[in-house]
């Protein structure tokens, strides 16, 4: 489990991090979302002891990172997928990690067959695509089989088949009872991916809640409508109260904040004819939008008293 309270970081007086509170609970996938510049890579750095937080503090298993007696073995990370010397080979490479962090030699072998990296174990990294680096990348936060990871956008760079394969490969180190917390600004990634989603925005906690949840939450109130009588529909749904929009092209019309029933309801008292009345749900992707769609702009909240 990690808990992050209260945790702040500045940089030359801004905020990246502001106050940030919440917990990433074992045996879930928790999805860590906001727009680029959000905070997620500096939170991450800070639970794994990489940085000094100016305030608060991040745990892992109720310890600073700093104070785990074997780090690998409870922690495994992958952020930054570039700082991999590219001159050795990946067998080369995790057998380093793995003598540093004081781990068996056997588990070089083990992790590159879990991450399907086993015929290119011998090659040079500077050989290996984007989506192989990241193969290795997680064969690295594997290597010391943790109980928690922390993996800053794995699917960057990964082609469909690589998407696939990280959300099983997640999903299972989940169900194995395994703390996952996993960074993206693809929210569309994570609908699928994480039970449970921690959404932040210019530093600051906008969401925590299950995937499921929010997704629902955000799904109320968007319903298409075909008629070919839209200014008349349109006129009897403003007196309801209703906003209305109009598509750019054809005879339709987007209700915001209503339901199907209710709409088609207005229209039949009324005697509106509807060629089509549809419940719009809103993706993980569109509930993201309206959560940070304020925050994606203001990047940092100016230091001082709020
Ligand atoms: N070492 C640093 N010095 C100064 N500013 C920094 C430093 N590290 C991060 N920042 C700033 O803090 C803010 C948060 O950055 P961070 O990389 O944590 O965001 P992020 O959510 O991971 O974004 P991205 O998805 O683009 O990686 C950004 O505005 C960034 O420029």
């Amino acid at each position: 489990m990690i808990e992050v309270e209260e945790l702040t970081k500045e940089y030359r007086g801004r905020k990246a991090v502001d106050a940030l509170s919440f917990t990433v609970p074992a045996g879930q996938v928790t999805g860590f979302l906001g727009p680029n510049g959000a905070g997620k890579s500096t939170t991450m750095r800070l639970a794994l002891g990489l940085e000094r937080p100016t305030e608060g503090r991040a745990l892992v298993n109720g310890r600073r990172y700093r104070d785990l007696t074997e780090p690998m073995r409870e922690v495994g990370s992958l952020l930054d997928t570039e700082a991999v010397p590219p001159g050795m080979t990946g067998a080369a490479h995790l057998g380093w990690l793995a003598r540093a962090g004081g781990l068996p030699a056997r588990r070089t072998g083990e992790v590159l067959e879990a991450v399907g990296l086993a015929d290119a174990a011998r090659h040079r990294i500077a050989s290996y695509s984007l989506g192989m680096r990241q193969r290795l990348g997680i064969a690295g936060a594997l290597l010391g089989d943790p109980g928690t990871l922390v993996l800053d956008e794995p699917v960057n760079g990964l082609d469909p088949e690589g998407v696939r394969w990280i959300r099983t490969l997640l999903r299972g180190l989940a169900a194995e009872g395994r703390t996952v917390l996993v960074s993206s600004h693809l929210m569309s990634e994570m609908a699928d991916t994480a039970d449970r989603v921690v959404v932040i925005g210019a530093g600051r906690l906008i969401a925590e809640e299950r995937t499921d949840e929010l997704i629902r939450r955000g799904a109320t109130g968007r319903v298409g409508v075909s008629t070919p009588h839209r200014d008349l529909l349109a006129a009897v749904l403003d007196e309801a109260g209703l906003a209305v929009e109009r598509d750019a092209s054809g005879g339709g019309l987007t209700v915001l904040g209503a339901d199907a029933a209710r709409v088609g309801e207005i229209a039949a008292r009324h005697g509106v004819t509807l060629h089509a009345l549809v419940q719009q749900r809103a993706s993980l992707e569109d509930v993201f939008m309206e959560l940070t769609g304020d925050t994606a702009v203001h990047r940092f909240a100016p230091v001082g008293p709020r």
